[in-house]
């Protein structure tokens, strides 16, 4: 895998998760009504603004697409996913991850996300960016364990498939991809 490109721009995430195992425990998700990404299954979030912390622009972009209240002091930083796509340089970002427990109001739909609650245990990765499968069940089998992600992923020129990741591993010698995903939280 060849060297991280400089830096790029920054996003941010946050996987609401019910503080109640009724059913196995639940995080808000949603499918995005318009823009980059039409279509997918994603965590609210979006771009960092002029001035903003990842964690400020988590608590805005969580009100901004779910109007659900959170307090930046109830995030739990989860690390950072970088995602390098060489064929649409414009779509490279780098994600700050964050889980809650704690929010304040009521789920309401916005115009960039149509919203439910999807079972930890049965997440329908296929749904997500291909990124997703071999991080995010990690990072939601245990929000708490205090070890941060820090992944980095390469995209092929169909900008849907993930081949290539900082784990050495996960490539075959001939260049394709080995990745699999991970387990299930
Ligand atoms: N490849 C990949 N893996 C994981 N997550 C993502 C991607 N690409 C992505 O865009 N995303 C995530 C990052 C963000 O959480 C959203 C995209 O946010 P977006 O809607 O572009 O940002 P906003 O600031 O909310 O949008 P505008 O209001 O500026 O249109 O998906």
């Amino acid at each position: 895998m060849t060297e991280p490109a400089a830096a790029l721009p920054e996003v941010c995430v946050c996987y609401i998760l019910s503080d109640t195992p009724t059913n196995g425990y639940r995080v808000l998700l949603g499918t995005k009504k318009k823009g980059l990404g039409l279509g997918k299954l994603v965590g609210p979030g979006g771009k960092l603004e002029p001035g903003e912390t990842a964690a400020q622009a988590a608590v805005r972009e969580v009100f901004e697409e779910a109007g659900l209240r959170i307090n930046e002091a109830d995030l739990i930083p989860l690390g950072r996913i970088r995602y390098e796509f060489p064929h649409r340089t414009a779509w490279s970002q780098v994600s700050w991850v964050f889980a809650t427990r704690s929010w304040q109001g009521d789920v309401v739909e916005s115009d960039e996300l149509l919203l439910d609650w999807v079972p930890v245990a049965d997440i329908p990765f296929e749904r997500m960016w291909d990124d997703a499968k071999f991080w995010l069940p990690g990072v939601l089998a245990d929000p708490d364990s205090g070890v941060p992600v820090d992944r980095r992923f390469v995209f092929a020129p169909d900008l849907a498939t993930v081949v290539a990741s900082d784990q050495d591993e996960d490539v075959d010698a001939g260049g394709g991809s080995r990745i699999r995903p991970a387990a299930r939280a």
